[in-house]
């Protein structure tokens, strides 16, 4: 897909380790996978990210929340390497992105809210070249079990350009699950899918996460956050105003009184509980107290 390929390129100047990968072994096993630190982007007079900071380890499924424009899609953007870090650092599996941009992006997948793929690549060709770029062996049999799991053995053929909203998503899922990604972006996930394809997307996001890997899901949808989600990260204006687990989330929304993540939501984004939000900029414990 146009997307992985920009995933798989080296987007910025040359990286301390361009060219072909040295048997050098991994990075020492880190239970965090994800490390964002201090990023910040600023887009003229726009802060889309201020001074964010956060962690994601082994087996955690993050749900990234916020209102419109609060920088959700700027983070995971500058996080897949998409867009230039401005300030802050991130590092992926131990690999920092600045430094070791192509070792930190072969453990990284993104699933963009609209995935293009290549308009004149087939789905099967798609897979073959996500096998290529992520260095994946013996890819075949796993590229097999996606397709199924996703509906799409019988569009093996079909062109990118042929694919609907629905299947491009469902490609997307197949390509990125493919390397079994270390760390995994997911941005609005669900969209264009239909039931079936939102129940396979479930399962194969919390088995991704069960073996595993560090997932970030950003979207819209509370009721989805909250049913994946075993932590929480929500965003006000580039700021982080709540950032603990779902665990907590539920308490401090059970401490107001309240019966879902929408109270928490709207408690830390100044939303209809009527908290000053600046004051509600919280971790898990602080916005327990303030709910
Ligand atoms: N390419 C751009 N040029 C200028 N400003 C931008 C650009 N992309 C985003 N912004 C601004 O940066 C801020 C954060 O945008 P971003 O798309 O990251 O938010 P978001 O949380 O993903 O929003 P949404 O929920 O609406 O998708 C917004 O104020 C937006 O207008």
């Amino acid at each position: 897909m146009a997307d992985l390929a920009r995933l798989g390129e080296d987007s910025e100047a040359a990286p301390s380790d361009a060219g072909q990968l040295d048997p050098e072994p991994a990075a020492a096993p880190a239970a965090t996978l994800l490390e964002v630190e201090d990023l910040s982007k600023q887009y003229a007079e726009t802060r889309a990210v201020d001074r964010l900071s956060f962690a994601v380890r082994a087996g955690e499924i993050l749900g990234l929340v916020g209102p419109n424009g609060a920088g959700k899609t700027t983070t995971l953007r500058t996080i897949a390497g998409v867009l230039p870090i401005q300030s802050g650092r991130v590092a992926i599996a131990g690999y920092d992105l600045a430094t070791a941009e192509r070792r930190a992006k072969l453990q990284l997948a993104w699933v963009p809210d609209d995935p293009q793929p290549f308009e004149a690549m087939t789905v099967d060709e798609h897979l073959e070249f996500t096998a290529a770029l992520y260095r994946v062996g013996r890819w075949r049999a796993r590229a097999e079990e996606l397709l199924a799991r996703f509906e799409l053995l019988e569009k093996r053929g079909a062109l990118g350009g042929e694919l609907s909203r629905g299947m491009r998503q469902k490609l997307a899922f197949c390509c990125a699950w493919l390397p079994r990604p270390r760390v995994v972006l997911l941005d609005e996930p669900l969209s264009g899918l239909d039931p079936h394809g939102i129940r396979s997307a479930k399962a194969a996001i919390r088995d991704l996460a069960a073996e595993g890997s560090a997932i970030v899901l950003s979207s819209h949808l509370l009721d989805l956050v909250e049913e994946l989600g075993t932590h929480l990260l929500v965003l006000r204006r580039g700021r982080k105003v709540y950032d603990g687990t779902m665990e907590g989330a539920h308490r401090a929304a059970a401490a107001a009184e309240g019966t879902s993540l929408e109270e928490v939501f709207f408690a830390v984004t100044g939303g209809e509980l009527g908290r000053d939000p600046e004051r509600a900029t919280a971790t898990e414990g602080e916005a327990e107290g303030q709910a």
